[in-house]
């Protein structure tokens, strides 16, 4: 439907706005040529992919969803190739209006696939599968997760044996547990994929490695002997996708096809071990720090539906007889949504600076040099979990906020929380993450008690015990951090404490560790909100004008919030006192307070077109009534006036009710 007009509501919230959305927007997108280039890739990719006419996904049974995703990735590719595509950011603002939240099957050929092949094969391999990969003749994924394992890759069941003789190793499943289960595009797409196995030679189990294994021939399809392969069926969404399964059945691969870049197996069968072991896991590591940004991503669209949402839709009275307000000037709206715009820019902030990290220690170990691994490992994980957590709350918070429509797949809220929520799961479940993050943060408390430095991120650690808070009314940004920081440290120190008093009490390690491994996720939560808080005051600090004003009340909206929330752990040491927290109470309304007449602009700078919302209630032009209407019309239901199931079904069950009293006098209208 196309609209002339826009809802004055929101033409009213965009006048009154303190400040320029385009100077976000240029932010957000690396300047004002970047974002001109985004918008043209963008408006090129809706226009070409609006010619198919695409039914809603949500409306498909799986096999259409699975085509359309495959569908969409023809239309992208076509447009990258007339494009001559290479930049990585204007690949993605391209796939995103292609294939707006779709699971498209070659995700993981596209990224964990090519990866793991870049980063952990030998420059041979690589001279060797790239080209392949590249050219889409491989199509890969990543097969690590079994039936029976996950988390603990060490349980992994599957196994490469070497066989000296005939140089070659032999990949087996031997158990249903050990069946690889869940690698996206597994089932129906990928010809073949990394599969992560413990390696065995010469009778010695070395772990898990990565081997490639060519699981369909490249011309028919078919798959090979020894493979049973499929899709997993039908999931809570991510349908478009073909998760799948995989039985190797003692599958025979080429000595070097294991990926040797850091560990090899030599033609009679040695090992030769890595540098450090945990570099299989760095494919893991890359797509945990960009899932920060996904989930930022996701969130940001769900506030952008919810607060425009907000601002047209019109229900109940403020003043009695004053008419109906918007619903967002309820300040009890504006708590539930004004907060997660907040949130959603924090996790954008916070994601950046992730991946700056990330290539920065990546480039560190690409020349040898393996220091500060364990940091990205730790800031990695724990971030993962803190934005997927946040992101996925926040995209629920903003469908619950949107009442009824909220629920109706016209929304887009519900195909937002779809592909949202299993980032909570993959790539490394949230809570066996926060666990991992956890146990960095003991072990540089332990250095600390010996009197090590700490390296660059945990150096906060450092600052003495106790004291008390300097936030006051004008909150501060740097009291806000030292809060949160004060907390994580507090945190960390009392539950190693509580490890080491184990400890001394002779209990196990391991038993301690468990028993107090709730409150060890707790202080790598208050670690990572930390970081994130930091993060946006340093990154604010660094906006100027009217911008930066605005962006400053947005941060401390997040900050003070995120203080409300955990209360009692800011006041557990009396750091926080209580007439502080009743100060952050009030200054929380002030903030929402002055924080709404931005919230359009706010959302606006975010400059998702129509097409990638894919939202009835998050359109520009706020007109939401039409286009929800439009949607209801539109329903396969209403193809036919009266449907063959009427005869089939429903005539037959109101004749036998009819039956049992006769006497009832039908009129010929009622
Ligand atoms: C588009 C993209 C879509 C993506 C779709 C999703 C794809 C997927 O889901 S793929 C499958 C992902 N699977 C996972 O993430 C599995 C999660 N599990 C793990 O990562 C590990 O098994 C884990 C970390 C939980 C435990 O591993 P384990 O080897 O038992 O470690 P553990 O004994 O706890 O620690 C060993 C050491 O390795 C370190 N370590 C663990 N992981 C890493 C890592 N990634 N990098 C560096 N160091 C690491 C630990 O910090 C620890 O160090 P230290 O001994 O110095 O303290
Ligand atoms: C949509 C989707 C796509 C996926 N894509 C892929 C893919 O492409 N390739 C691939 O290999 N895998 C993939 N996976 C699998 C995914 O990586 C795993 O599901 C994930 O790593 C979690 O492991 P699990 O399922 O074994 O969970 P489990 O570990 O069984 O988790 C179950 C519960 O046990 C708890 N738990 C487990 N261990 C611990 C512990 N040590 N301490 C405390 N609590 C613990 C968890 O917190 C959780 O609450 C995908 C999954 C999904 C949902």
């Amino acid at each position: 439907m196309a609209s002339a007009t826009v809802n004055p509501d929101l033409q009213k919230e965009r006048q009154r706005a303190t400040f320029d959305a385009d100077q976000l927007t240029y932010f957000l997108y690396d300047g004002p040529a970047n974002t001109r280039r985004k918008r043209y890739l963008q408006n090129l990719a809706v226009q070409e992919t609006e010619k198919y006419k695409f039914r809603p996904i949500a409306t498909l049974s799986q096999e259409q969803q699975y085509e359309q995703a495959l569908m969409r990735s023809f239309i992208s590719g076509q447009l990258e190739d007339r494009l001559e595509l290479k930049n990585a950011k204007e690949l993605s603002f391209l796939r995103e209006a292609v294939a707006p939240q779709v699971a498209v099957p070659y995700g993981l050929h596209m990224s964990m696939f090519m990866n793991t092949l870049e980063t952990q094969s030998t420059e041979e391999q690589k001279a060797r599968w790239l080209p392949l990969a590249k050219s889409f003749r491989m199509i890969g994924t990543y097969a690590q997760t079994e039936m029976g394992h996950g988390t603990f890759l060490r349980g992994l069941e599957t196994t490469a044996t070497y066989d000296a003789k005939t140089k070659e190793f032999v990949v087996n499943s031997p158990t249903i547990t050990s069946i690889k289960f869940w690698p996206g595009g597994l089932g129906k797409t990928a010809n073949c994929c990394i599969v992560m196995a413990r390696l065995i030679t010469r009778g010695h189990d070395y772990g898990m490695h990565p081997f490639l294994v060519q699981i369909r021939d490249l011309d028919t399809h078919q798959p090979l002997p020894g493979i049973t392969v499929g899709d997993i069926g039908a999931k809570f969404g991510f349908n478009s996708n073909d998760n799948g399964f995989l039985r190797l059945d003692n599958v025979r691969i080429p000595r070097d096809n294991m990926l040797m870049r850091y560990s090899q197996v030599l033609e009679d069968g040695t090992y030769v071990k890595p540098k450090n072991d945990r570099l299989t896991y760095g494919t893991m590591t890359l797509i945990r720090s960009n899932i920060v940004g996904g989930a930022a991503r996701s969130l940001s669209m769900a506030v952008t539906i919810a607060v425009r949402y907000s601002a047209v839709r019109r229900q109940s009275e403020i003043q009695p007889g004053a008419g109906e307000v918007q619903v967002l000037d309820f300040q009890t709206q504006q708590m539930k949504l004004l907060p997660l715009v907040a949130t959603a820019y924090a996790l954008t902030i916070a994601s950046r600076n992730m991946a700056a990290f990330y290539l920065r220690v990546r480039q560190q170990i690409e020349q040898g040099t393996l220091e500060e691994l364990p940091q990205l490992h730790a800031l990695s994980a724990g971030l993962k979990a803190l934005s997927s957590w946040q992101a996925t709350e926040g995209i629920e918070a903003c469908r619950l906020a949107c009442g009824g429509h909220g629920y109706s797949h016209a929304s887009g809220l519900p195909k937002l929380y779809g592909t949202g929520t299993p980032l909570v799961t993959y790539e490394g479940e949230n809570t066996v993450m926060m666990l991992q993050t956890a146990r960095y943060l003991v072990k540089c408390h332990g250095a600390l008690q010996q009197g090590q430095k700490l390296p660059s991120l945990m150096k906060y650690l450092e600052q003495p015990p106790g004291g008390s808070s300097g936030l006051d009314p004008r909150l501060d940004l740097s009291d806000l951090v030292t809060a949160y920081q004060h907390r994580a440290a507090r945190m960390v120190s009392d539950v190693s404490a509580k490890l080491m008093s184990a400890a001394s009490q002779g209990q196990k390690p391991y038993a301690a560790w468990n028993s107090n491994s709730v409150e060890l996720v707790e202080a790598a939560t208050a670690h990572s909100e930390a970081y994130v808080v930091k993060s946006f005051v340093e990154t604010v600090s660094t906006f100027s004008g009217k911008l930066c004003s605005v962006m400053e009340t947005l941060c401390r909206l997040y900050a003070v919030r995120g203080i409300l929330k955990s209360l009692g752990e800011f006041m557990q040491d009396g750091y926080i006192n209580s007439q502080q927290a009743k100060m952050l109470r009030s200054c929380l309304a002030d903030l929402l307070a002055e924080v709404r007449p931005n919230a359009v602009a706010l959302v606006d700078a975010f400059d998702f077109p129509d097409a990638v919302l894919d939202s009835a209630l998050g359109r520009w032009d706020g007109q939401v009534y039409q286009a929800l209407y439009d949607y209801a019309v539109n329903s396969k239901l209403n193809e036919k006036q009266v449907l063959d199931t009427y005869h089939k079904y429903q005539r037959p069950f109101m004749e036998s009710q009819w039956k049992k009293n006769t006497t009832v006098a039908v009129p010929a209208r009622l």
